[in-house]
């Protein structure tokens, strides 16, 4: 059809809009190659990297040094990109640049999209190999026999408290496995199905993710009942097999299995986060902003525990998580898994190992790590 000259989008305007469109898209595609030519210059230089490594013997992953990169980055931050987005993409820049050094094995408590595989992914990016495990256990195994390079196990969720499974294995193999890093992931529930809220009888996940949502399941679906299986993510597997269920899971495992969310963050606590380790053949180099895990066995006697306490207060040291678990092999003994700020390397913390080393039965340190950042942070 002819335009008349009454017509709006003959006028010049819109003509102006779309040339001045195209000028943008034509800046961007000459910053796009630009930034290419940018990171492709940044993987060389960890490629030669990975050669010093290579020559002297030192470990392809240095959780301390890409913590002093991303600390780096984030200062000079200054948008408008969002923090988010900025560390989701120099995730990705270091973990193809470890990628080209070695390609890491990575074990997890699987199945895929676990939590446990999201936060091995936070942490690794996609240039990792993931290998998923059975179970905890497993994921020390694979490790201890070499199998993987870094194993991602749970240690702590802010509702359900500390996890067993991982504990006992520190405790099964102190001296075979390091903490080098550990990820904060916030656990955000939701609702997955492929029927109306209203249609859902069953609902499937993993008991603790169905204890964080009770109180929602219950008051918004009375008619439904509730199925502890494996994982959130086998949860979410399952939904596709049987008609009018559903399950609480990951939006993750909703793409991955192609369900809809009926309703989305249903934890009963707005705050809901996860820790996890990460466990290899070393700990990690000191950062300034650090935290040190310890499994310690005291005396069955009154005041031990007392003792080792003050010995932290003395040496002004903040511990962040304490636990006891009681022993297997001595009945009324418990061995106790601390944190608290500080490197192993720091003079304080040497002291008040010292001071352990004498009053305990036995001292092992897990390992130091940088603090890690809150999720989002
Ligand atoms: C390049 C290195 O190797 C790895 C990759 C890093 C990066 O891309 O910045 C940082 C630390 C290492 O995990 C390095 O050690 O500097």
């Amino acid at each position: 059809m002819a335009r008349s000259k009454s017509d709006p989008s003959s006028n010049s305007a819109p003509d102006k809009g779309a040339a001045h469109l195209t000028t943008l898209r034509g800046q961007i595609d000459k910053l796009d190659l630009h930034i290419l030519e940018l990171v492709n210059k940044r993987a060389s230089v960890a490629a030669q990297i990975g050669k010093v490594k290579a020559d002297q013997g030192g470990d392809v992953f240095s959780a301390a040094r890409e913590e002093e990169v991303l600390t780096n980055v984030l200062k000079a931050h200054e948008g408008p990109l969002s923090t988010v987005t900025v560390k989701a993409i120099f995730r990705e820049l270091i973990s193809g640049s470890r990628a080209i050094q070695k390609q890491q094995k990575i074990a997890y408590l699987g199945p895929e999209y676990s939590y446990s595989h999201l936060a091995a992914i936070q942490r690794f990016g996609e240039a990792a190999i993931y290998n998923r495990t059975a179970n905890i256990a497993a994921v020390f195994e694979e490790l201890i026999r070499k199998h993987a390079d870094f194993g991602v196990v749970p240690l702590e969720n802010s509702t359900d408290g500390r996890v067993v499974d991982t504990l006992e294995m520190f405790m099964r193999f102190p001296d075979q496995v390091k903490i080098c890093s550990e990820i904060r992931l916030r656990v955000r529930h939701h609702l997955l199905a492929n029927c109306a809220q209203a249609e859902v009888r069953r609902v499937y996940s993993k008991e603790q993710a169905l204890s964080q949502c009770r109180n929602w399941l219950s008051k918004n679906l009375p008619n439904a009942t509730f199925h502890p299986v494996s994982s959130t993510a086998d949860a979410a597997r399952l939904v596709q097999t049987e008609p009018n269920v559903a399950a609480v899971a990951s939006r993750e495992a909703a793409v991955r299995y192609n369900l809809g969310i009926l309703a989305e963050n249903i934890a009963d606590s707005p705050f809901n986060e996860t820790r996890f380790a990460v466990i290899g053949a070393t700990d990690s180099t000191k950062t300034g902003a650090d935290k040190t895990a310890l499994m310690f066995q005291i005396s069955h006697t009154p005041g031990s525990l007392a003792d080792v306490l003050t010995a932290f207060k003395q040496n002004k040291i903040n511990l962040t998580w304490i636990e006891s678990f009681p022993f297997r092999e001595a009945k009324g003994e418990y061995v106790f898994f601390v944190d608290f700020d500080g490197h192993r390397d720091d003079t304080r913390v040497k002291k008040v190992l010292a001071v352990l080393e004498d009053m305990c039965e036995s001292v092992t340190v897990l390992g130091s790590f940088p603090l890690a950042r809150a999720d989002g942070e």
